[in-house]
Order: structure tokens, then sequence, then C-alpha cells
């Protein structure tokens, strides 16, 4: 591996719930010393502000008029990424299953999407050594750029069985149907569904630890350096 003057890289990772994004992209991240972003905390957190706002989750246009009114803050350390809305901390906030439930209506509105992805472009730009972005469009839309382009898939029944695992005491069946109304949701919306862009290189990780996929993306990240 090269030394510390190692150019700064932007890796977009994609893919349905319950893939790996998250936890392959932190610890990618923090083994190779780039920032974090996770997008999906950012489409919860503008959720969670609709929600507590009292704004009709079934009325786009309300969505659409809301959309630019919370202040939305990433923290890009991978070591304590942070999410903060107006001034509150909703790390917690965004995992609960009233707003798992809604965010794919609130991320559908175009105006949303405008306004987030704003967000993560200017993130990315702005993170000098680099950053590794997780999320469902990234590769395709956010940053079509990006050096490295990963689309990691797994089965529903593993998917499900990683997520019931998080959230103790929870069905596995009706995990794996939520999950498979979220997929459909936010891939068959009009705007940057999440999709697999052209050029980015599938892991399925259904039968791999995460050890192996962190090891997979490092491996491919480190290529790309070197060809660099
Ligand atoms: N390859 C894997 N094998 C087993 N468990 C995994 C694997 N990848 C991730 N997990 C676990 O599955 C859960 C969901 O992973 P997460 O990274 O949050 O997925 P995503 O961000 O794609 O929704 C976490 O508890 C994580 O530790
Ligand atoms: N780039 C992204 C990231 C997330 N999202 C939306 O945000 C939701 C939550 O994303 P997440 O990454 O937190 O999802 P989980 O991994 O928790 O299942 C997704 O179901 C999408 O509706 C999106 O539309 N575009």
């Amino acid at each position: 591996m090269e030394n510390g003057a190692a150019q700064p890289v932007i890796v977009a990772i994609d893919g349905p719930s319950g893939t790996g994004k998250s936890s392959t992209s932190k610890a990618v991240a923090a083994q190779l010393g780039l920032s974090y972003l996770d997008t999906g905390a950012q489409y919860r957190a503008i959720t969670w502000w609709m929600v507590t706002n009292g704004i009709d989750i079934d009325d786009p246009h309300a969505i659409a008029a809301a959309a630019g009114k919370p202040d939305i803050v990433s923290g890009t350390d991978p070591a304590n990424p942070t999410i903060v809305v107006d001034g509150t901390d909703v790390a917690a906030p965004i995992r609960t299953q009233e707003v798992t439930s809604q965010v794919s209506a609130v991320s559908a509105v175009p105006e949303v999407r405008a306004r987030i992805t704003e967000l993560q472009r200017s993130i990315a730009s702005g993170a000098e050594g680099g950053i590794v972005v997780e999320g469902r469009d990234i590769g395709t839309t956010v940053l079509p750029d990006a050096d490295l382009k990963i689309f990691l898939t797994a089965s529903p029944e593993a998917r499900a069985a990683r997520r019931s695992g998080e959230l103790k005491g929870a069905d596995v069946h009706a995990t794996r149907e939520a999950l498979i109304k979220r997929d459909a949701a936010d891939s068959s919306r009009k705007t940057s569904p999440l999709a697999k862009a052209g050029d980015a290189v599938e892991v399925d990780t259904t039968e791999l630890t995460l050890t192996q996929v962190i090891e997979c993306v490092v491996t491919l990240v480190e290529e790309k350096r070197a060809g660099k």
C-alpha cells in the first residue's frame, strides 16, 4: 500500500436495506482514513422532521413545500457519525418504526431529493481526504463520477435475518415483508430510484461474513488508488 500521501478517493456504496452498506462503509472508511456519509440517515432525518412537525406524509405537495425548512448536519467521522436536525441529535429517533415506515414516501418527493442531493455533493466535495458515501442512488445520481462504485446485494432472507437480529424480538417474516415493500417503493420511484450503476461492482454478501465484505471493498479501493 502507498504511504499517507494517497490521493483522495470517492467511493459510492449502494444497495437495498440489510445488505451491509453502513457496517461496510464505516469500517472501510475507518481503515483507509476516509470520511463517511450515511445518506439514509439524512432521508430519515428529514422524515423525522416532517413527522414531528405534523406534515401530512400522504401529501407530496406539503412535503415539497417544507423540504427546505429543516437544517440537517451530518458528522462524517466513521468512528462517530452524527446526525443533527435544527440543533437536535436525532440519531436514535430516526431509527424508530414510525420513521422507517414513512421514509420511502418522503424520499420519493423530488424537492426532498434535490435538497438532500445538494447537501451530499457539498459534503463529498469538502472531504479533503476522500469519502465513502452509502445510499441508494449515489453511483447513479449523486456522485456519478465516483472513483469506485459498489452495489451490495443479499437474499431477502439473509437481509431480514440480519435486520431482525438488530431489532430484538422482531419477527423475521414481518421484517422480510417490510424490507421487500420498502425496496419496491425505493426501486420504483420516478426520481433517482435504487439502482445499480452500469459501472458498479456488484458484491453478493449473502454467503460472506462482514469481515470478508470489508476486505473485498478495501482491496477494490486500494487497487483503484494504485491505478490512479
Ligand atoms: N455479511 C454480513 N454477514 C452477517 N451480518 C451482516 C453482514 N453485513 C452486515 N451484517 C449485519 O447486518 C445488519 C445490517 O447491516 P447494515 O450495515 O446496517 O446494512 P444496510 O446499511 O445495508 O442496511 C447489521 O447488524 C450488520 O452487523
Ligand atoms: N441515497 C438514499 C439513501 C436512502 N434513501 C431512502 O432512505 C431510506 C432509509 O435508508 P437507510 O439506508 O437508512 O435504510 P436501512 O439500511 O436502514 O434499511 C431508504 O429506504 C430510502 O427510502 C434514499 O432514497 N436514497
